[in-house]
């Protein structure tokens, strides 16, 4: 290791360690003829906030489910530290599914047990520290929580890892707004910070104060990928503003209702 001035700050180097966690070359992946994702090429850094952005149906599911294993490509490569998506990766990618997988019966401690008993780099006393900061009783059983709590305890758990990659698909979708800034900051100064998050999200406004770069995605392609930074200063604009510019709805043209 060695320290290193950038800007403001002393950093600490590890020249062994690829500056790149996630690379992606001509990556592709159809269901039946359709195709989803349509040839993307990416490299991405380590400790990054990175938002998955794009309009329903653009392939940021189907990117996060190829990321974490659950699909595999139909063409190309995906790599997380030099590792396909698989029994390698699974102990360094912690996975936020836009569906709850947890048995109703579960209460939140069980659920700490159940991530403990699975995940080795699961820090149960962060669990807790968040879990009480958000107001969740151990007790609680997700049978009696609202859409919202279940979403915070699931986010809690999954950002309760020492994980390298953390991809969160949809995230705080069901949070009330009030919560949803506490909620972020809780989180994100909680979590690895040497791990790269990759937020899915249509609550561009929401969550752009805590991105460093964004990823559009149109038509399972990669459209822009830019720090939010110099969007702000070359388009003059936030992220939100430059997404609803660029994906302004198009009508459906073809006539055959
Ligand atoms: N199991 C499937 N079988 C067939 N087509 C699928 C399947 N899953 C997704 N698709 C199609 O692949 C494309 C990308 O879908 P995906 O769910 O990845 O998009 P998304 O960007 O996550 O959308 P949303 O914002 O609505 O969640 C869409 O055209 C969708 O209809």
């Amino acid at each position: 290791m060695e320290e290193m001035r950038t800007g403001a700050d002393f950093v600490q180097v590890d020249k062994n360690v690829d500056p790149v966690l996630i690379r992606l070359q001509n990556l592709r992946k159809t269901y039946g003829a359709k195709p989803a994702l349509n040839g993307l090429d990416l490299e991405l850094g380590r400790g990054k906030i990175v938002g998955l952005l794009g309009p329903n149906g653009s392939g940021k599911t189907t990117l996060i489910k190829i990321l974490n294993g659950l699909l595999r490509p139909t063409e190309g490569i995906a790599l997380i530290d030099g590792y396909a998506p698989g029994v390698e990766t699974k102990a360094r990618v912690s996975y936020l599914p836009d569906r709850m997988y947890f048995a109703d019966w579960m209460r939140a401690c069980d659920l700490m047990d159940f991530f403990s008993d699975f995940y080795a780099d699961f820090d149960r006393q962060k669990a807790a520290e968040m879990f009480s900061a958000l107001g969740i009783r151990p007790t609680e059983r997700i049978k009696t929580m609202s859409k919202g709590t279940k979403e915070k305890v699931q986010l809690v758990l999954v950002m309760s890892r020492k994980a390298e990659l953390y991809l969160l698909d949809e995230p705080i979708a069901g949070v009330d707004p009030a919560a949803r800034d506490f909620i972020l900051s809780t989180i994100l100064t909680n979590y690895n910070e040497d791990g790269t998050v990759i937020i899915s999200t249509h609550l561009i406004s929401d969550i752009e104060r805590v991105l460093d770069e964004v990823i559009f995605l149109q038509n399972g392609q990669i459209v822009r990928h830019d720090t939010v930074d110099n969007i702000r200063a070359v388009e003059g604009k936030s992220v939100d503003q430059l997404f609803r510019e660029v994906f302004r709805a198009v009508p459906y043209q073809g006539g055959d209702f």
